[in-house]
């Protein structure tokens, strides 16, 4: 692969990673390393796009993959519990115990290959227009990041690939593709809760009766993630990154549909037609909760 470079995008506050026309945050560690890691058969990767629904997701599979343990839930650190892949060094994910639930963002290219054949693979989809809400009120927020731009220039920097983690379609595209990865998405993770915890169970190898996956729901609903303070438990080496950090933030408003109080229509309209052009078409995108669809 070619080599890395730093460079500075209008309206953020850092220099940002920038490998194949894809932008990566500054605090991405490792990430021509990844490829080459040694993954373990008991490993499970979570992948979404930024702010698509990845924390909600690892706390679920961390949950089945840990004996439904609630307690150390509660008492510790989500951040040390589910590791970011992105931002950890390899050699810190290299000396984790059995079984691994790690967290990325990466594009499935960055990972190692056959990845999804080895070990357990989960891509979390959500609608791009809720993403980019979610992603303009993160970046603005994020002391690495802090940007000054308005969601105009977020939906303009969508087109351009000027946005982390690269283009939203390619990402997704390339997931959806790999017969071997569980995909899922944020709207049916909302709302056809039992269905999709049950997917994930049924994929994660596990068996859990219908009580234990109606209590998981309930504990891992928005209203009880947003209270449980093993997301405020931040590890002392972000501090660099995340200054006064108030985990409610993670936790936004966690809606289908919220873009439709920010976007104009010209914005509407914008995604619209990029995702026209390039998403796959198998894949079907939902952007407004399933009463209103
Ligand atoms: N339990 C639960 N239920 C519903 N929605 C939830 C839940 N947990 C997190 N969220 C919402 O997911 C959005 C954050 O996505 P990510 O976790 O992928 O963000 S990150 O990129 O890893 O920082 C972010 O979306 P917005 O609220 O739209 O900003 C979170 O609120």
């Amino acid at each position: 692969m070619s080599e890395l470079e730093r460079i500075r995008i209008e309206g953020y506050n850092q220099e940002l990673i920038h490998h194949r026309n894809i932008l990566f945050p500054g605090f991405t560690n490792d990430l021509l390393k990844i490829k080459t890691m040694k993954l373990r058969p008991d490993d499970t990767f979570i992948i979404g796009y930024p702010k698509s629904g990845t924390t909600w997701t690892e706390e679920i599979v961390w949950l089945v993959e840990n004996n439904l343990d609630y307690d150390k839930s509660l008492k510790t650190s989500h951040f040390e519990r589910v590791l970011f892949l992105d931002k950890e060094p390899i050699i810190k994910i290299d000396q984790l115990p059995a079984p691994r639930v790690l967290k990325s963002h990466l594009p499935l290219e960055y990972l190692p290959d056959d990845i999804a054949k080895f070990c357990k693979v989960i891509y979390i989809m959500r609608n791009p227009k809720d993403v980019l809400v979610s992603y303009f009120s993160f970046v603005k927020w994020l002391k690495d990041l802090e940007f000054s731009g308005t969601l105009e220039d977020i939906v303009e920097h969508f087109s351009k690939n000027k946005i982390l983690y690269g283009d939203w379609c390619d990402h997704v595209n390339k997931y959806f593709s790999n017969p071997d990865v569980l995909f899922i998405c944020y709207e049916d993770l909302l709302e056809k809760q039992m269905e999709t915890v049950k997917k994930i169970v049924e994929f994660l190898g596990k068996k859990k009766t219908d009580e234990e996956i109606e209590k998981l729901i309930e504990f891992t609903s928005f209203h009880k993630m947003k209270t449980n303070k093993s997301f405020g438990m931040i590890p002392k080496d972000w501090n660099e990154f995340i200054d006064k950090f108030d985990f409610k933030l993670f936790f936004r408003k966690g809606q289908i549909g919220n873009w439709v109080s920010h976007f104009t229509e010209k914005m509407s309209d914008f995604v619209d037609e990029i995702v026209k052009q390039k998403i796959n078409p198998k894949i079907k995108v939902r952007y407004l909760p399933l009463k209103e669809s």
